[in-house]
């Protein structure tokens, strides 16, 4: 079996709750309420924000210029096309791209960036695609998922996010995440391995985390 399947099948119990968590089954019957998706939007680009430097920190661990153009362009799709989504959503909502960008990170938002830019940082460039790996893997199963039910696609709030997160070029992304995860994992030795397997664990559960904050609104103590 390969490394990448391993890490999924290890995960499976959360990975399912991800996929059953109300914040995504809602997007898919449209029946979310506008407010949460209001507040993960802005949370989302947060985040975002903090993911794109992890893929920055992708070129700088990477030792071939075929791997750095890789992140480069994922560094890119991130910036310019994904969080070209959120910016549209929020304009929807009335919010502006500054604003959206000087927002509050929540307590989850702010923990889970930290950690991956943490593993980013001071692993090497298999810490930094298990750390990424979920994020990417786990958007695009639910996109194809959500992708499935008649008319999720063509919601007027949550069409755009289920085409995005289904589309062949960010699945394209996913899958070249997936694969030099694999590549990567080959020849390290089993307590390499074990640290990979509990950085992809820690973000599968962020993952899940993330999701369960925006459906609650989770702040700050004392902020609304
Ligand atoms: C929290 C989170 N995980 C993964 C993705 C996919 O890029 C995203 N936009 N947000």
């Amino acid at each position: 079996m390969k490394f990448s399947e391993q890490l999924r099948e290890k995960c499976l119990p959360i990975w399912r709750q991800n996929h059953q968590h109300p914040f995504v089954t809602g997007m898919g019957n449209g029946t979310l309420q506008a407010d949460k998706f209001r507040f993960y939007m802005v949370q989302d680009y947060l985040y975002l924000i903090q993911y794109a430097k992890v893929f920055a920190l992708g070129a700088v661990k990477a030792d071939d210029l075929a791997t750095m153009g890789k992140f480069a362009a994922l560094l890119d799709g991130t910036l310019n096309e994904e969080m070209a989504l959120h910016r549209q959503y929020a304009a929807r909502f009335g919010i502006t791209g500054e604003e959206l960008e000087a927002a509050q990170a929540s307590p989850v938002t702010l923990a889970y960036t930290h950690y991956m830019l943490h593993a980013a940082q001071n692993g090497t460039l298999a810490d930094v695609v298990a750390a990424v790996l979920p994020c990417a893997w786990s958007y695009w199963e639910i996109g194809k998922e959500l992708n499935q039910i008649p008319g999720a696609a063509e919601h007027e709030l949550y069409g755009e996010w289920i085409k995005m997160y289904s589309s062949d070029e960010f699945g394209q992304l996913a899958q070249w995440c997936i694969d030099l995860m694999d590549e990567q994992a080959e020849g390290k030795s089993e307590r390499e391995r074990a640290r990979l397997e509990e950085i992809f664990l820690n973000t599968t559960r962020f993952e899940y985390l993330f999701w369960d904050m925006a459906y609650n609104g989770e702040m700050w103590p004392g902020d609304a």
